[in-house]
């Protein structure tokens, strides 16, 4: 049976990207978000969120009539829930705005309909979606009741990367995970109306940890990567020069060390694992400590270069400014959630007695968590007047500074630009 209608929940960097190539295959999608401002821009064919490319796709698709968003959630032939998925206190899930969506689908579900979860959960999310939906409505049949459901479920993960997301959305493979085979061929014709790649089918468990492994093997890469810049500061080896000679074998791939791990995903998603096998999976928590230790390393070695600093000028340490390269949570982007970059910013900020200022060039005003305590100026100014730099996030244009300009003494550079 094909899909006439289909309805996204939750328009974030997620669904909204995924409702607008829907509806660009001319098929008619309600998108439904609870916050009113998204729903207004959408519905004027504009965007709220940064992806490049995004903002035509959703115009055209709102003005031919294909898309259109609302606050309430309406009947469809399939349901995409892609809300957020937090961790709240000890690093323990919050699925609250997964059951808030769940609640909201429910009176509207009718024999036939497929509901999938997109929003990166916990192993065994799925089932308990299901069996909210089969608390809400009893008179419909589920797949955890056995033979021909009337409702299909899955839990297909989005794995595309900010930034390419109008791209990888169409050609990554998709992991599709059925709560029985029938609902994997059922999320699969769905997907199969814009995908290029691969439906890779499997049982909803194993894709719930698929999408958590993913990210875990990067975050485990990454604290081998930090872990590495530590001990080669402690040794006086250039750690950037290491991992390129190291990545020379054939079979080596080290990352990139940097000021710690940031966004949503990367350092959210391994603590699902952890909090449900807190004695097998030791060595994924081992990566999410180091890689939230590293900020602190960071300043530590701000307050070396400081102490240096003072020993050589003479000067007292409120005559000394320190400029901060970053605040985004990765390089070429304008999102700060999650930056490891606006911790140790503020961290710098909170302690230092002298002018701490920031160069950020996908920002126009300094962020709420340092007003007042930092001061964003030019590449040019930092350049030409700071006493210490500190490179946090390595934006194309900071890697293209004549090194010629940068005279400054006292550096620390999480990222390896000016090595
Ligand atoms: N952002 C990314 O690059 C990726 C995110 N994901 C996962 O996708 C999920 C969504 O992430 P994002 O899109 O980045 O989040 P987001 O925060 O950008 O968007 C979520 C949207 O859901 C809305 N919302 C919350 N509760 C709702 C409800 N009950 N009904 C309707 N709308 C509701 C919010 O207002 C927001 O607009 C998360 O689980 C995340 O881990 C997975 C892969 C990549
Ligand atoms: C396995 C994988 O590559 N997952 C991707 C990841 O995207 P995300 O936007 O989080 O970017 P990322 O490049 O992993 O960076 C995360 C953090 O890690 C840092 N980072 C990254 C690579 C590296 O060598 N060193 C390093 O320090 C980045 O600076 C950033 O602070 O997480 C996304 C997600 O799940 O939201 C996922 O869809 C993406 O495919």
């Amino acid at each position: 049976m094909s899909f006439h209608t289909i309805s996204v929940i939750g328009l974030g960097y997620i669904g909204l990207p995924t409702a607008a190539v829907f509806a660009s295959r001319e098929i008619k999608v309600v998108g439904v978000d609870i916050n009113a401002h998204a729903v207004e821009t959408i519905n004027r064919g504009e965007i709220h969120i940064v992806e490049p490319e995004l903002d035509k796709v959703v115009h055209e698709a709102v003005q031919r009539g294909f898309l259109r968003a609302t606050t309430q959630v309406e009947a469809a032939d399939a349901f995409l829930i892609a809300v957020p998925t937090p961790f709240i206190g000890d690093h323990q899930p919050d699925l609250s705005y997964v059951q808030a969506a769940a609640s909201s689908i429910a009176p509207v579900l009718k024999a036939g309909d497929l509901v999938i979860l997109e929003s990166t959960s916990p192993v065994g999310t799925t089932e308990q979606l299901a069996a909210w939906l089969a608390a809400a409505r009893p008179d419909l049949r589920f797949p955890q009741h056995g033979e021909a459901p009337d409702i299909a479920i899955a839990y297909c993960p989005e794995r595309v990367l900010p930034g390419k997301v109008m791209v990888e959305l169409i050609e990554n493979d998709r992991v599709i995970g059925g709560m029985t085979p029938a609902c994997s061929a059922r999320a699969s014709e769905l997907y199969r109306i814009f995908l290029r790649g691969e439906c890779v089918e499997t049982h909803a468990r194993t894709a719930e940890m698929c999408k958590l492994t993913e990210n875990s093997f990067r975050d485990v890469n990454i604290a081998f990567a930090n872990e590495l810049s530590l001990i080669c500061a402690e040794q006086g080896i250039n750690v950037w020069e290491l991992i390129a000679l190291a990545n020379r074998h054939p079979r080596v791939n080290i990352l990139q060390p940097g000021p710690g791990v940031g966004g949503h995903c990367i350092a959210v998603d391994p603590w699902f694992i952890v909090a449900q096998n807190p004695q097998q999976a030791r060595l994924i928590r081992t990566a999410r400590e180091v890689n939230d230790a590293k900020p602190l390393w960071v300043l530590d070695q701000v307050k070396q270069a400081l102490a240096e600093c003072l020993t050589a000028s003479g000067k007292r340490a409120s005559e000394v400014s320190i400029a901060c390269f970053g605040l985004a949570f990765k390089p070429n982007i304008d999102d700060l959630r999650e930056s490891p970059a606006m911790t140790v910013a503020e961290l710098i900020a909170d302690w230092h007695s002298g002018a701490t200022w920031v160069v950020e060039p996908h920002i126009n005003t300094i962020p709420n968590r340092l007003a007042g305590k930092a001061t964003l100026v030019t590449t040019t100014e930092a350049l030409q007047q700071a006493d210490i730099l500190v490179m946090l996030v390595d934006h194309t244009p900071f890697r293209a500074i004549d090194a010629a300009q940068v005279t400054q003494a006292w550096i620390v550079d999480t990222k390896g630009v000016w090595r």
